[in-house]
C-alpha cells in the first residue's frame, strides 16, 4: 500500500489554479491514487461566459479524467468549486465558503499564477505576489492545516547560472513593491519595470522570485515547501502519455513547426533543454505535500523539478526528434512543408525571418486578396515571431539546478511510493517522450484524428510540388530579368548553353561510335 496515497485519504485539500495545466493533472492524480480523499476545494473564477459548475463539468468530462471515473465514480461529489478571484480582496470568497475553507483545509497546493511573460508588472505582482501573501494569511487561520505547498518556477532566479535549492533575495523587498503598486500609476510602473527586473528577462520570473520571498518571510509557523519546475511539458506516463492542453512552453512551437509556419528559430543547439513532464512535477508535488506534513522539516525546503543535471537533453536533439516525428505523423492542413532549423546569430535570424516567415506570408495574403478573401497570414506570422522573441531567452541559455532535496525525498519514499509517485527523471527516454509529446499535441491540442494521416501526407506532397514549381518559376523570372539587363549574365548564359550543347554532342558522337 502506498503510504502517500494513504496519507491523503480523508484529507481536505485546497488547490488554486486547478483549472490550469498543472492544477488539472494534480487533481486527477490525487483522485486516482487516493479515491478516499474527503474533498478537493478548488478556487475558480467564472470565465469566457462559463459558470463555475460548467467549468468543472468540462474538466471532469475531459479525456484526462476518464481513468479517475473508474476508480472514483463519485468524483464530482468530491470536488467543491469555490467562486474566487485571486485578484480581489479576500479573493472575493463568500463568508460561508471562507468559513468552511478555514475550518476544514488540511493541505494547500498553490498553483495559480499569471505565466504570461508580457504581463504588466502590476498584474504580475497582484497574482504572483499579493495573492500568495493573502493565501498565506488565510492559511495561518486554518487550525487543521498540515502543509502549504507553493509552486514556483526553476526560472525565478534565471539571472544566475547555477541555482541551488535556496531562496535568493531580490534587491527590493516584496513589501515595498507591493506598497508601491498601490500608489504608482501605470506610466511610472512602466518606466521603473526594467530597473526592477534587472537582468531577468520578464516580469513573470521576477514576480515569481518575489513570491518565493513572500513565502519565506510570511509563512510564520506554517509547514511550507516550494516546488520549482523548469519547462513543464506533456505527460510522460500518466494518466496516459502525451497529454497536453495548452500552448505554453514548447507545445505552441511544436504546432508552429508542424504546420510549417515556423521555419527557423534562434537557439543554442547544445544548450540544455530543461523540459520536465507535467506528471513528474505532480508526483513530486504530492510527495512533497506528504513529506512536509508528516516530517515537518524545520525550515522551508525548496525542491527543483528539473531534468538537466540527471538526464540532460539539448535543443538540437529535441528539435530533430520533433521534426522526425512530424514527418512520420504529419499535422493536417499545413501551410508549408515542415522544415525548421536553428539559427545562431541575429543576422541570420533576421534574414530567415524575412525570407522564410514574412515573405511567404505576404505572398499568401496576396493570393487571399486575389481570391476575394481577407488576408490574415502576415498578422499571424508577426504574432508568432513576437512569441518566439519572448521564448528565445530560454533556448539560448543553459542553467544548472542542484536537486539535493528532490533526490533526498526520492530516497525517503518506499519502493511502492517510488513506483506510484515516480519523479525519477533518470528513467525518462527522451526520444520516446518527445514522440509521444508530438502525438499528444496532434491528438489533444489540435484534436486531429490519426485516420487523417494519409490525407495529411498527400497534402504535404502537393505542397512540395507547389514549392518546386514556385522555385523554378522564380528562378526563371530572375534569370530572364538579369539577362535582359546585364552583359555579364548574358555571357554566362551563352557559356552555359554552349557548354551543354557540346556535352550533348559529345555523348551523341560517342554513342554512335559504340554502335
Ligand atoms: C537540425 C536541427 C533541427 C532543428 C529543428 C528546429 C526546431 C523546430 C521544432 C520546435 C520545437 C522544439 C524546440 C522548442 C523550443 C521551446 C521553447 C520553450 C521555451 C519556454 C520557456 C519557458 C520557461 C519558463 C517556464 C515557466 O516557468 S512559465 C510557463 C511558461 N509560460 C509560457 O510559456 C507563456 C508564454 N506565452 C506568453 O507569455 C504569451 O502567450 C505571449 C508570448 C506574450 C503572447 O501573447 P499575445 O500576443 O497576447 O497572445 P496570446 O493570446 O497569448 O497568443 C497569441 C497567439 O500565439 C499563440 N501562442 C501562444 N503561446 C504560444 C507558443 N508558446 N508558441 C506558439 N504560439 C503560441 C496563441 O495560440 C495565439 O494564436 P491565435 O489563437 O491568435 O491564433
Ligand atoms: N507551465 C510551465 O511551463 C510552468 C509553470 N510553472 C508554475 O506552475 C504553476 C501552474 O502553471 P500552469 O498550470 O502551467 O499555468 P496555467 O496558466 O495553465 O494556469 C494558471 C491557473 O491560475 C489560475 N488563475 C489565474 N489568475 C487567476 C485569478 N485571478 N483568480 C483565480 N485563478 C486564477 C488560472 O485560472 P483560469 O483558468 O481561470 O485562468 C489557472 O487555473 C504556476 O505557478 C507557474 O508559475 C512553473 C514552471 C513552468
Amino acid at each position: 500500500m502506498s503510504m502517500i496515497a494513504a496519507f491523503y485519504s480523508n484529507k481536505s485539500v485546497l488547490i488554486t489554479g486547478a483549472t490550469g495545466f498543472l492544477g488539472k493533472v494534480l487533481m486527477e492524480k490525487l483522485f486516482r491514487t487516493s479515491p478516499h480523499l474527503k474533498v478537493i476545494y478548488i478556487l475558480v473564477r467564472p470565465k469566457s461566459g462559463q459558470t463555475l459548475q460548467e467549468r468543472v463539468f468540462q474538466i471532469l468530462n475531459s479525456k484526462l479524467f476518464e481513468k479517475v471515473k473508474e476508480v472514483c465514480p463519485n468524483v464530482h461529489e468530491k470536488i467543491r468549486p469555490i467562486s474566487a478571484d485571486l485578484n480581489q480582496r479576500d479573493f472575493a470568497i463568500s463568508k460561508e465558503d471562507m468559513q468552511e475553507l478555514l475550518s476544514c483545509t488540511n493541505i494547500i497546493f498553490h498553483c495559480a499564477a499569471t505565466v504570461r511573460f508580457d504581463a504588466h508588472l502590476r498584474e504580475a505582482v497582484q497574482l504572483n505576489v499579493i495573492a500568495t501573501q493573502q493565501l498565506l494569511l488565510m492559511a495561518s487561520q486554518m487550525p487543521k492545516l498540515e502543509a502549504f505547498i507553493h509552486i514556483s518556477t526553476a526560472f525565478s532566479n534565471c539571472n544566475l547560472s547555477h541555482i541551488d535549492e535556496v531562496i535568493y533575495p531580490c534587491p527590493v523587498e516584496p513589501r515595498k513593491i507591493i506598497d508601491s503598486m498601490e500608489w504608482l500609476d501605470d506610466s511610472i510602473i512602466d518606466e521603473i519595470t526594467p530597473k526592477l527586473i534587472g537582468d531577468r528577462p520578464n516580469t513573470y520570473t521576477y514576480t515569481k522570485a518575489l513570491g518565493e520571498m513572500v513565502v519565506q518571510q510570511e509563512s510564520g509557523n506554517l509547514n511550507v515547501a516550494i516546488v520549482r519546475p523548469s519547462i513543464v511539458g506533456a505527460t510522460w506516463q500518466e494518466p496516459f502519455p502525451g497529454w497536453v492542453d495548452n500552448l505554453n512552453g514548447p507545445s505552441g512551437l511544436i504546432i508552429a513547426a508542424g504546420k510549417g509556419f515556423l521555419r527557423s528559430i534562434k537557439a543554442t543547439p547544445m544548450a540544455v533543454a530543461d523540459l520536465i513532464p507535467v506528471d513528474t512535477v505532480v508526483n513530486l508535488t504530492i510527495a512533497v505535500g506528504w513529506y512536509t506534513a508528516v516530517h515537518r522539516p524545520k525550515s522551508t525546503l525548496i525542491y527543483h523539478s528539473t531534468s538537466g543535471n540527471l538526464n540532460p537533453c539539448n535543443w538540437y536533439k529535441m528539435g530533430l526528434q520533433v521534426l522526425a516525428t512530424i514527418e512520420k505523423i504529419p499535422f493536417e492542413s499545413a501551410f508549408r512543408r515542415p522544415n525548421a532549423d536553428f539559427t545562431t546569430n541575429n543576422f541570420t535570424t533576421q534574414y530567415w525571418n524575412a525570407v522564410s516567415h514574412r515573405a511567404p506570408a505576404i505572398i499568401y495574403d496576396f493570393y487571399l486578396r486575389l481570391t476575394g478573401r481577407k488576408p490574415r497570414m502576415l498578422k499571424l506570422m508577426n504574432r508568432l515571431l513576437r512569441t518566439i522573441s519572448m521564448l528565445e531567452y530560454f533556448i539560448n541559455h543553459s542553467w544548472e539546478w542542484s536537486t539535493n532535496n528532490t533526490e533526498m525525498l526520492l530516497s525517503e519514499l518506499s519502493p511502492e511510493d517510488q513506483r506510484v509517485f515516480n519523479f525519477d527523471v533518470r528513467q525518462l527516454n527522451w526520444l520516446e517522450y518527445i514522440e509521444n509529446y508530438v502525438l499528444g499535441v496532434k491528438k489533444y491540442l489540435l484534436k486531429e484524428d490519426l485516420a487523417g494521416i494519409p490525407k495529411a501526407k498527400q497534402h504535404l506532397k502537393r505542397l512540395r510540388n507547389i514549392h518546386y514549381l514556385f522555385n523554378t518559376a522564380l528562378f526563371l523570372i530572375v534569370w530572364r530579368l538579369l539577362i535582359a539587363r546585364s552583359q555579364m549574365a548574358r555571357n554566362i548564359w551563352f557559356f552555359i548553353v554552349s557548354f551543354c550543347y557540346k556535352f550533348i554532342s559529345y555523348f551523341r558522337a560517342s554513342s554512335t561510335l559504340k554502335v
